[in-house]
C-alpha cells in the first residue's frame, strides 16, 4: 500500500482538538481527525483535549499525539500525583506513570476494556464470552503509590539518577519517584553523585534488604567508581551494612565484548559475599523463601507473589502425586507452590532461561529455602534453558513414556509471550490444564488464539492491577481442552 499524504493539520508539532473514543493497548486512546486514527496519550474516553502530534505511523495511516490542554475534562480525571510525568505540566513527560492523571478505579476500568479487547481481537473469543463480560481488573492494594520494589534509573550526564520521557533516550534527572517503595524513596538516591555509572537498579525485598546495582560505563574503572559511591553511601546512610544495604558494581554489558575482557564485579555492604536479596511469603502457616540475585527476576508489586500464587493454585486445584511443568519459572515462585501441593509423590520441572535466575531457583530448592513441610521431599528439577528448546528436547521422551507427562503446565513468559511454537509444544504435552500468567494482554491474546485453534478454551480468568498508574495489567487464564 502506498504512503498516504499527510494532512497539513497532522504534521508533527501541530496542535489539534480531539475527543478519544476508546482506550488502546499500550497506554494511549483512539481518536479520529481528518479521516485518520490518532493514538493520543494522557487523556480519557470522551474528554475534549488539545493535543500535539508527536509522530506518524506506518504508511502515514495513523498518528501519535500527546495531550497539552484539557478543554472538557473527563469526570475520571484527577491532579497527576507527579509533575515530571504530567503531560499538562511538561512538554515531554517522563514515562512510567501514563495513567497517573486518572482515578485508580477508572484506570482499572480501562485495563479491563484492554484485556477484553485483546482476548476478543487476537484471541478470537466471542464478545459475549461470559468470562470476558464478568472480568474486572482487581486492585491489589488501596495504595496506588509506593508499590515498586524494583526501580531502574538511568544516570544523567551530570551523574544524577534520571529517567526517560516516553519512547526517548533523553535522560532527565529526578528528585524522587512516587511509585518507588517507601524504603527506596527514603534513601534519597538523588543526593548521590553517580559519575561513571550508566544505570542504577534499586531493589528492596519483602525482608527489607536493599540491593543497589550500579552498571559502570565500560570506559571507567569499576574499582574507582565503586570507591567514590561507597564513600558517599557511608556519608549519606552511615553504617549501611547494618541497615541491610548492599552495593554491587558491574561493568556495563556491551554486545560483542568477550568474557575475559570484563572487569570483575565488586560488592560492598550487607551481602558482600553474593549480591542477593531474600524474598518471603507465608504459605499455610509456614514460610517460603527465595534468594534472588542481582539482575534476577522477581515480581515488583509487594502483593503480587501472594495474589498470583493463590490464583494459580486456585485455578489448577493440584492434587498429591501430580507432575507440573513451571515454564518461565523465574526464581521458583510457582514452583514452590506446586511442589507443596503435589508432595513427595509428585514432581515439578522448572524451566528458566536467565543464568542468574535459574541458578537462584536451583539453589532455592537444593537448600530447602523454598520448601515447606509438604514439599520437603518433592522432586524438583530446575533447568536453565530457553523454554522452546527444552520442550523440543524432552517431547520425544514424554511421548514414549520415558519422562512423566505433566498433568498441569504453568506459563509465565515475559512481555513478548510464549509464541506459537511453545503453545504447540504445550498442546503436545497434553496436560489436562494450562495456567497462563500474562503481563501483556496482547501476548496473551495471541497465545490464546493459538491454543483455541488446537481445541483449548479459557475456563477461568482473572486480572490484577499490579502496576497502578501505568497502563500495564497482569492477567491469569486457565485453559482446558474443549
Ligand atoms: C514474568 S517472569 C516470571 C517468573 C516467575 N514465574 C515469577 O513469577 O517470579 C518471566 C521469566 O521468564 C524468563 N524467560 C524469558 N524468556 C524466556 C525463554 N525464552 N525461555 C526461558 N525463560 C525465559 C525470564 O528470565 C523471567 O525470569
Amino acid at each position: 500500500m502506498a504512503k498516504a499524504p499527510i494532512p497539513e493539520e497532522l504534521e508533527v508539532g501541530k496542535i489539534i482538538t480531539l475527543t478519544p473514543e476508546r482506550v488502546a493497548h499500550g497506554g494511549s486512546f483512539v481518536a479520529r481527525a481528518h479521516d485518520r486514527v490518532i493514538f493520543v496519550r494522557h487523556t480519557a474516553i470522551g474528554e475534549k483535549v488539545r493535543a500535539r502530534i508527536t509522530g506518524v505511523g506506518a504508511k502515514n495511516r495513523f498518528f501519535f499525539a500527546d495531550t497539552v490542554e484539557v478543554l472538557e475534562p473527563s469526570e475520571h480525571r484527577r491532579p497527576h500525583p507527579w509533575a515530571p510525568a504530567d503531560a499538562l505540566a511538561q512538554e515531554s513527560p517522563l514515562g512510567g506513570m501514563e495513567f497517573g492523571h486518572l482515578n485508580p478505579d477508572y484506570q482499572r476500568e480501562l485495563k479491563t476494556q484492554v484485556v477484553r479487547e485483546q482476548l476478543e481481537r487476537l484471541g478470537g473469543l466471542p464478545a459475549d464470552f461470559a468470562l470476558l463480560r464478568l472480568l474486572r481488573v482487581e486492585a491489589l492494594s488501596e495504595e496506588d503509590l509506593g508499590w515498586r520494589t524494583r526501580v531502574h534509573f538511568a544516570v544523567s550526564p551530570a551523574g544524577r539518577v534520571a529517567m526517560h520521557p516516553h519512547s526517548s533516550a533523553e535522560t532527565r534527572e529526578v528528585e524522587d519517584f512516587p511509585l518507588a517503595h517507601e524504603t527506596l524513596r527514603k534513601l534519597n538516591l538523588s543526593q548521590l553523585d553517580l559519575t561513571g555509572a550508566v544505570r542504577l537498579d534499586a531493589t528492596v525485598s519483602s525482608t527489607g534488604e536493599i540491593l543497589l546495582v550500579f552498571a559502570v560505563s565500560t570506559g571507567e574503572s569499576v574499582e574507582s567508581v565503586a570507591r567514590k559511591i561507597t564513600e558517599q553511601a557511608g556519608s549519606a546512610w552511615g553504617d549501611f551494612t547494618a541497615q541491610n544495604i548492599t552495593l554491587h558494581f558491574t561493568e556495563e554489558r556491551v554486545g560483542g565484548r568477550r568474557r575475559g575482557q570484563r572487569q570483575p564485579d565488586l560488592t560492598r555492604g550487607a551481602q558482600s559475599e553474593r549480591p542477593t536479596v531474600t524474598e518471603e511469603l507465608d504459605a499455610d502457616g509456614a514460610r517460603l523463601r527465595w534468594k534472588v540475585g542481582a539482575g534476577g527476576f522477581w515480581q515488583i508489586h509487594p502483593q503480587a507473589p501472594a495474589a498470583l500464587t493463590a490464583t494459580v493454585a486456585e485455578m489448577l486445584e493440584l492434587s498429591a502425586g501430580e507432575t507440573v511443568f513451571d515454564l518461565y519459572s523465574g526464581a521458583g515462585l510457582f514452583t514452590a507452590m506446586a511442589a507443596a501441593e503435589v508432595g513427595a509423590k509428585g514432581s515439578v520441572l522448572a524451566v528458566e532461561g536467565s543464568a542468574v535466575t535459574s541458578a537462584n531457583a536451583r539453589e532455592n530448592f537444593a537448600s530447602g529455602l523454598a520448601r515447606i513441610k509438604e514439599s520437603k521431599k518433592t522432586p524438583v528439577e530446575v533447568v536453565r534453558s530457553d523454554v522452546g528448546a527444552h520442550l523440543e528436547k524432552i517431547l520425544p521422551s514424554v511421548a514414549s513414556g520415558r519422562l512423566g507427562r505433566p498433568s498441569a503446565v504453568i506459563l509465565d513468559p515475559s512481555r513478548e509471550g510464549a509464541g506459537k511454537k511453545v503453545m504447540e509444544q504445550c498442546n503436545q504435552l497434553a496436560p489436562s490444564r494450562i495456567v497462563y500468567v500474562a503481563c501483556d494482554p496482547a501476548a496473551l491474546g495471541r497465545d490464546t488464539g493459538y491454543l483455541r485453534q488446537m481445541g483449548w478454551e479459557i475456563t477461568a480468568l482473572r486480572a490484577f492491577d499490579m502496576y497502578p498508574n501505568t497502563h500495564h495489567v497482569e492477567t491469569v487464564a486457565l485453559f482446558e481442552k474443549r
